[in-house]
């Protein structure tokens, strides 16, 4: 597979103050990929860099081979991008804000409509097409900026926080959608504050922190670094966490202890590594 998106020794400066820096990092062609952080950490900054919605300070960015800040234009025309703060137009029906959307990218009348009803019917917003976006709901909004992103057919989709805000049973909508969009082929890159939308949708994850990538790899990988068995122990209100490579081990370890109380051992998840590594929680 060859590259869609590729960073070289990125750096992101407002004033002086670095909030991203030396980021290096490839995205293979049909991967899903997740970047992870806690607020603040760089990951918007990021994907408006890639999106060309602002230029690198220093360093290099490829989409499909072309230069974000020297081919703005056809790196464009190859990405979709789904931003926690473009919203649609609550003025506009659903279908004109597509067609005005269409519109921008010059797609011929024909093959507009078509699309448009095809997106339409893919978010299964087809019967709410004559409603004023104002009047839909949180998912539906996101559904149709998305049915949007999708207008000018792009290879590469950016979602920045895709289902921030809405319910699980709407989250697991989007969830699906994104997987779907993915083993069709399209390269995703998504942010998101929620490990279990990480684990559930992305190939890969990088974990963000005030601007650098820390780590990078498959959950299984970062599994696998840090240990699938944690011991947990309570020390007043708080938990200590002790890594293990497996279960076994981590039982192994409880057992030896003279005094149980107030441990457990459990596998470990994405949250407990991303705690690890960052000190914090995400919530
Ligand atoms: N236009 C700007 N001017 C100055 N500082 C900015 C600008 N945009 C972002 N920042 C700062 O850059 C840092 C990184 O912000 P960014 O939004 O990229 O983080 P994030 O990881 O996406 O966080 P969140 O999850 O809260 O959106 C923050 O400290 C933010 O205040």
């Amino acid at each position: 597979m060859s590259a869609a998106i590729s960073l070289q020794n990125v750096y992101k400066t407002y004033s002086d103050r670095p909030v991203v820096q030396d980021l290096s990092l490839t995205i293979k062609s049909g991967e899903m990929f997740g970047l992870l952080g806690p607020n603040g950490a760089g990951k918007s900054t990021t994907i408006r860099m890639l999106t060309t919605l602002t230029k690198p300070s220093q360093g290099q960015i490829q989409i499909a081979d072309f230069d974000v800040v020297r081919h703005a234009a056809q790196v464009k025309q190859r990405i979709g991008v789904v931003l926690q703060q473009t919203s649609v137009d609550g003025d506009l029906t659903v279908w004109e804000n597509m067609e005005f959307h269409g519109r921008l990218h010059h797609i011929p009348n024909r093959v507009r409509q078509e699309r448009i009803d095809r997106w339409l019917d893919y978010v299964e917003l087809s019967d709410r097409r004559n409603d004023l976006v104002k009047t839909l709901s949180g998912g539906m909004k996101r559904r149709l900026q998305i049915a949007r992103a999708l207008l000018h057919e792009p290879e590469i989709l950016f979602l920045d926080e895709p289902t921030v805000g809405l319910d699980p049973q709407t989250r697991r909508r989007l969830w699906e959608i994104i997987r779907d969009l993915n083993k069709q082929g399209m390269t995703m890159l998504l942010t998101t504050h929620y490990m279990d939308e990480v684990e559930y949708l992305c190939d890969r994850i990088g974990v963000m922190d005030a601007g650098k990538l820390i780590e990078l790899g498959t959950l299984s990988e970062l599994k696998q670094k840090y240990g699938e068995g944690l011991v947990m122990t309570q020390k007043g209100d708080k938990w200590d966490y002790q890594f293990f490579p497996d279960l076994e081990q981590a039982n192994a370890y409880l057992d030896q202890q003279p005094n149980k109380t107030g441990m457990m051992v459990r596998p470990s998840n994405l949250e407990d590594i991303f705690v690890e590594l960052t000190g914090r929680n995400l919530d």
